[in-house]
């Protein structure tokens, strides 16, 4: 027999199992690196983040990833070789941590890995296929560290009908949601996505999706207008004033009123669409009154789909990823949301920066030992996420 199968059969009969997670999100700031101890499996598992960093990538790999992200056309070369390098560089930040955590490569049962999104092409009319595609090759990791990795997570997910993501719906239905507590979990990455848990209580259904953009145009007018990354505390934001009618226009674009379940990227959210919209309608902005516009623009897309999931209702409101830094678009959010109550994600446990990497870790375990899981919305069918590298 195989001796990795052996071990890869071991891993999944232990009552506990240590994952390493890895998250590079569409944001192209680094590598998520969480250490996890994960315990049982499915709603009765728990995930204990035991170290966490992320390592930022420098400015040429980032424009080398930025080359290829979200673009038609790409320089096959480029990607092939980036396929390969970022498995090898993963490979080779792991030891690091691995080494700083005072931890050995056998006491890792499991590494998940999400990978790089390179494009992600929901199906464009319905009945058609949704394709999404991530890069990072898991068998260089596995080769790099002697440690079975896990990884391409979202392909299962659209080979049963789904669009590839959020798989964040999955992971907060059985984690977090409550009894007789009505929840939201709303993640500000590049694009914002959040899930609805009502009260299990409540009978009513979980809905996950893709609200629009988060920051990913807002960072694009700060890049091109300021020369900085993003708006640091959404103070550029503070100093404009909101284009209401640009708004208006914008939330006119056909994704926001597509029915739940839904997923978009930055194919769609780009800034040289909100100037196309610009010029059409004969708009000029001041560069600060175009960064508090497309704030406006990220918080008023997320109170539409609150609204259509949440009604009047009262809910607690856990809010994770970068853009909860962001004062202007948190102060907005809850002026307009007054029935959610915000938190921060952490109070759940896990540290909100960790999250999405926890949740690799959370499917790795599922796919090794759990019973599988249907996804809200697309298919009562039990599945696994994932794929399996071994090394050697
Ligand atoms: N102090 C801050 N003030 C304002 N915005 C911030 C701050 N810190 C981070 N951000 C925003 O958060 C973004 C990074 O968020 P995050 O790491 O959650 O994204 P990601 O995981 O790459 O994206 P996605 O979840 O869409 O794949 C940055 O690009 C920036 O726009
Ligand atoms: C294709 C892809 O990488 N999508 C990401 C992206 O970043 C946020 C949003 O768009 C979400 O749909 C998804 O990531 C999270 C981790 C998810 O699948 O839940």
């Amino acid at each position: 027999m195989n001796k990795n199968i052996a071990k890869l059969r071991e891993i999944s009969e232990k009552p506990e199992r240590i994952i390493l997670g890895l998250m590079s999100g569409t944001s192209l700031d680094g590598l998520d690196i969480v250490l996890s101890k994960v315990k049982g499996t499915g709603k009765i598992s728990t995930i204990e983040v035991l170290h966490f960093i992320t390592i930022g990538y420098d400015s040429v790999l980032r424009s080398r990833l930025e080359a290829i992200q979200s673009k038609e056309k790409v320089d096959m070369r480029v990607l092939t070789y980036l396929h390969t390098e970022l498995g090898d560089l993963y490979g080779a930040w792991i030891m690091d941590a691995l080494d700083e955590w005072g931890f050995e490569i056998e006491d890792v049962d499991l590494i998940a890995s999400h990978g790089q999104t390179v494009y992600h092409a929901p199906a464009e009319t319905e009945g058609k296929l949704n394709a999404t595609f991530q890069m990072t090759d898991a068998d260089h990791i596995a080769q790099r560290t002697g440690i079975i990795t896990i990884s391409d997570f979202r392909q299962k997910h659209t080979a049963v009908g789904g669009e590839g993501a959020p798989l964040a719906g999955i992971f907060d239905e059985v984690m977090f949601r409550a009894e007789s507590q009505n929840r939201m979990l709303l993640n500000l990455g590049g694009i914002a996505n959040f899930t609805w848990l009502p009260s299990v209580e409540s009978g009513d259904q979980v809905i996950s999706a893709d609200t629009g953009p988060a920051n990913t145009l807002v960072n694009e007018a700060m890049q091109k207008y300021f020369e900085q990354s993003y708006d640091e505390d959404g103070n550029t934001a503070s100093k404009g004033t909101v284009h209401s009618e640009l708004v208006r226009y914008v939330l006119l674009e056909p994704y926001f009123r597509k029915p739940f379940p839904k997923t978009t990227g930055q194919e769609d959210f780009r800034l040289t669409y909100v100037e196309e919209l610009m010029e059409g309608h004969q708009i000029e902005l001041s560069p600060e009154d175009l960064v508090a516009t497309l704030t406006a623009i990220t918080s008023q897309s997320i109170c539409r789909s609150v609204d259509e999931v949440a009604g009047d209702q009262e809910f607690e409101c856990y809010v994770s990823g970068g853009g909860v830094h962001n004062r202007t678009l948190m102060d907005d959010l809850r002026r307009r949301i007054p029935q959610a109550d915000f938190k921060p994600f952490d109070e759940l446990g896990i540290p909100s920066d960790a999250k999405e990497a926890a949740m690799m870790a959370f499917f790795a375990n599922e796919l090794v030992a759990g019973e599988g899981f249907s996804i809200p919305g697309i298919t009562k069918e039990k599945v696994h996420l994932g794929k399996i590298s071994l090394p050697g």
